[in-house]
């Protein structure tokens, strides 16, 4: 370790020395305990908080769960054109419990494998590393030869708005205890959390207004999908997107005897004009951070950026240059998803133990994500911008609409648009932008194809069932084909495909 040298005092008062220290017992922190414990005895793992991951507590799966509830509520009520006449009755409650209930089924599995691993080797608290380089947590000192830091990220809430919002504040660390739904909410960031959350809750019945300081959702880099995404998202959303939110917070109303807190939202709208927004909570979503500055991370000699992201962090590996430091996860600030996450967290659990051949010592991972709206939306590889920025990238860009695509008409889902990047040097896909059906499935497929370098041709090879929503993904890949003018199938337009 790469520590100042210690002091007299401070030596005296170490607690124990272990080879391997995790912090964060998060998704990335336990894959790395488990790995390193197969060829490590003395290592100890320092969590805060609950044990059962951020993805199950309060993240990807009480939010699938919600949206889970959501969509068996949409198909009900948006079935009259197909000659099917439902009549819903949503149940707030046992809404919620469900995805509490759920939740906890999937919360056990982890619980059962933490309790198995040995007590002295947990420590529950915060830890601090010291200027010595040193871990404080509780009452202890401890002296690791190595630190895998798992610390993953904490939701991000504007200056003074915990403050003036008070118990009508949201985030998603607290929005899946609600005891039943909500009347009404605005959702502040149209990001991933915002869009699942005030998508959800918009289909359960919820009056929601969707607020975002850009005219972009998801973060979408191609103008086109983003402007698609607005489209098919805004038939049943009311979204105030380009608003600059001036103030927050709550004030008295009195009905029928009963004192209540409503909260406020004072905003300048798109066209520069001054309105409100009133209602019961407001869920912020302005992004989340990771939090190793305040682990006292430089205390171990890392560097972070201005936005608190290390310096030569190693993103086949999680290690920090050639200090015996290794950060994974959402800490590291790199690609905050799950998959990530584990796959860092694995990884650095082997390699800080020498244990190579069971590292996923490969090419990182391609960037895929994936927001579970209606439609979906999901992009793999590089962006369009980043494409553009690199002159020697000839490309070409074979689009689907699916507004008009068999199967997806059929089901009555068709909404959507989908950009192939394809390299006119190589015949491969640089990347890829879409908001439409089945779009996870579709991202999938993409992924496989560039991480195993498979061409146009390649791709076109494969069968394609009809009539699927799948087809549309043929469609875009023979526009690709086209653009590059490689003579090999025939070209069809979108209305043979059904
Ligand atoms: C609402 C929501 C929905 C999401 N949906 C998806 C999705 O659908 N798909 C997807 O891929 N990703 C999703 N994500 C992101 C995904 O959950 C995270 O990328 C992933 O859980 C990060 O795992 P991690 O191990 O890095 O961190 P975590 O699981 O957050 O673990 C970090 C742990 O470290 C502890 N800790 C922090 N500081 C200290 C300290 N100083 N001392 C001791 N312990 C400390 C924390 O308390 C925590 O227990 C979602 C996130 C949210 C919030
Ligand atoms: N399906 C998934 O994979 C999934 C789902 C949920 C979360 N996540 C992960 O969680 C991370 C955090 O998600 P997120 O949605 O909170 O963050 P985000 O950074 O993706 O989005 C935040 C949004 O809030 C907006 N914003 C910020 N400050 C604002 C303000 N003051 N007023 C109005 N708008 C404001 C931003 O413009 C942005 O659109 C994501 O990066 C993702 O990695 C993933």
């Amino acid at each position: 370790m790469n520590k100042p040298s210690n002091t007299d005092s401070a030596e005296q008062k170490i607690t124990r020395t272990v080879s391997v220290a995790v912090i964060g017992a998060g998704t990335a922190g336990q894959n790395a305990f488990r790995q390193a414990s197969k060829t490590r005895d003395d290592i100890v793992i320092i969590n805060e908080g609950f044990w059962t991951t951020t993805c199950i507590q309060v993240g990807c799966m009480p939010s699938k769960l919600l949206i889970a509830a959501a969509d068996r509520a949409h198909e009900a009520n948006h079935s009259a054109d197909f000659g099917v006449h439902a009549t819903t009755q949503i149940d707030g409650k046992r809404v919620m419990e469900r995805v509490r209930e759920e939740r906890s089924h999937f919360a056990s599995y982890i619980k059962k494998q933490v309790e198995s691993w040995p007590e002295d080797k947990k420590i529950d608290g915060r830890a601090y590393i010291n200027q010595q380089g040193l871990i404080e947590v509780n009452n202890e000192l401890i002296d690791a030869k190595k630190i895998i830091v798992a610390t993953g990220s904490s939701t991000f809430i504007p200056d003074g708005w915990a403050d003036k919002l008070g118990a009508t504040l949201l985030t998603s660390d607290t929005v899946f205890e609600l005891n039943d739904l909500p009347k009404s909410l605005a959702v502040v960031g149209a990001g991933a959390i915002g869009l699942e959350l005030a998508q959800a809750f918009t289909r359960l019945g919820v009056e929601v207004t969707l607020f975002n300081r850009v005219k972009r959702v998801a973060g979408l880099k191609d103008d086109d999908i983003n402007n698609k995404a607005i489209d098919c998202l805004s038939h049943e959303l009311t979204m105030h997107l380009g608003s600059d939110i001036k103030d927050v917070g709550t004030r008295h109303t009195d009905t029928q005897d009963h004192p209540e807190q409503t909260a406020f939202i004072n905003y300048e709208d798109s066209a520069g004009e001054a309105r409100q927004w009133q209602g019961e909570y407001v869920l912020v979503a302005t992004g989340r951070r990771n939090t190793i500055k305040q682990l006292g991370i430089e205390n171990l000699g890392v560097e972070l950026d201005d936005k608190n992201r290390p310096k030569n962090l190693s993103i086949k590996t999680g290690q920090i240059g050639d200090l015996n430091v290794y950060i994974v996860g959402d800490a590291n600030a790199h690609i905050p998803l799950l998959h990530v996450a584990s796959d860092e967290g694995y990884s650095a659990g082997n390699m800080i133990c020498g244990n190579e051949k069971d590292a996923y010592i490969r090419p990182p991972a391609l960037p895929f994500s994936i927001v579970f709206c209606s439609p979906q939306i999901v992009n793999v590889g590089m962006s369009l911008p980043e494409i553009q920025q690199d002159p020697e990238l000839e490309y070409v860009i074979g689009r689907v609409s699916f507004d008009n695509q068999g199967r997806s008409r059929v089901m009555g889902v068709n909404c959507g648009l989908l950009h192939i990047y394809g390299c006119k040097k190589t015949d491969r896909i640089l990347g890829a932008s879409m908001i439409g059906p089945d779009a996870e499935y579709i991202g999938h497929i993409l992924a496989t194809a560039i991480t195993n370098d498979l061409n146009i041709k390649d791709m076109l090879d494969t069968p394609f069932y009809h009539p699927t929503i799948l087809e549309g993904l043929r469609t875009a890949l023979r526009d690709v084909q086209h653009k590059m003018e490689i003579p090999y199938q025939y070209h069809d337009t979108q209305e043979d495909s059904f």
